[in-house]
């Protein structure tokens, strides 16, 4: 396994109050990560940090092997960024903003294949000032792909956009990772963390509380199910450690078929939020 992006210690102050706090990341070679963290808990700062936007107060960073900081126009071609903001394009039409932009990177991709891929071909002679709020951020996306970077990061890539528009632009990025693409995302979107990273990692007030897989995160394979049922036309609901074995006595008492039968375990955002808001009364016990 080869490492794409590594922070250690990484640290960053605005005035009295820090940003980050001493961050560690790994991030491998064609993984996709999801940074999550409440408003605020210093999300951008160490993505912009990693991208060379933002310069740190320490720590050491190695993004596709040379510090950020200290990085030139090669290694800013070998990556691509969708920042949390928007760029002005307004004089530009679509396609013109997507052409001009590709024509800055040795391999870049097919300005109309991306075009395609995000759903815009359409509007391809379009001003991009009068895109809407979701057209204008899926430019973002296009602008940020069609440099063909080794690395992506996404700050927030989703906001604003339709259901299909997000389910398609899942899809493109797992086809980024199918071709070798490592991503770094950053979401509010539990479900889009959970539809698309390897890992997630939960920053709180600058500091990475927990990494890992969406479906363990918080010790969530081990989480209790709650199974309910119908009998004699009550609702039943009993929460076990092991739903199969609870269902199969369940089935002998029914001889088959459990009537109303669900089976939920917590979701990622059940999760989530129990980490952040544990983390906050620890801070606040501080
Ligand atoms: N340029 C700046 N000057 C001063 N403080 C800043 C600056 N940029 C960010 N901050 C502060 O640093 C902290 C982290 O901000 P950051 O934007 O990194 O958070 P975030 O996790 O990306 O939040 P959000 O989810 O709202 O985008 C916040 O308290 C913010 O107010």
């Amino acid at each position: 396994m080869t490492t794409a992006l590594r922070a250690r210690g990484l640290r960053k102050n605005y005035g009295d109050a820090a940003a980050l706090d001493g961050v560690d990341l790994d991030v491998a070679t064609g993984e996709i990560f999801a940074l999550l963290g409440p408003n605020g808990a210093g999300k951008s700062t160490a993505v912009e940090i990693l991208e060379g936007l933002r310069d740190r107060d320490s720590g050491e960073v190695s993004v596709l092997g040379t510090d950020p900081a200290r990085a030139d126009h090669r290694w800013r071609a070998r990556i691509g960024v969708v920042l949390q903001e928007a760029r002005d394009f307004t004089m530009l039409r679509v396609g013109e903003a997507v052409r001009q932009f590709g024509s800055y990177y040795p391999a870049h991709r097919d300005p109309d294949e991306v075009l395609a891929a995000v759903g815009l071909t359409e509007q391809t002679r379009t001003l991009t000032s009068r895109l809407s709020g979701g057209q204008r951020r899926r430019l973002d996306v296009a602008l940020g792909i069609v440099g063909g970077p080794e690395l992506l990061f996404l700050d927030e890539p989703t906001t604003g956009f339709d259901p299909a528009a997000r389910r398609q632009f899942w899809e493109l990025i797992r086809s980024l990772r199918s071709s070798g693409t490592t991503v770094l995302l950053t979401t509010h979107y539990l479900d889009e963390a959970e539809a698309l990273a390897d890992r997630v990692g939960v920053l709180v007030r600058g500091r990475l509380v927990e990494v890992a897989a969406p479906e363990r995160l918080g010790g969530r394979d081990r989480a209790e199910a709650v199974v309910t049922w119908e009998e004699d036309g009550k609702r039943c609901e009993q929460a076990t450690p092991e739903p199969t074995r609870f269902i199969a006595e369940l089935a002998t008492l029914f001889h088959g078929e459990i009537p109303g039968l669900s089976v939920v375990r917590p979701s990622l955002e059940d999760i989530y939020l129990d980490l952040i808001g544990s983390e906050s009364e620890h801070e606040g016990g501080r």
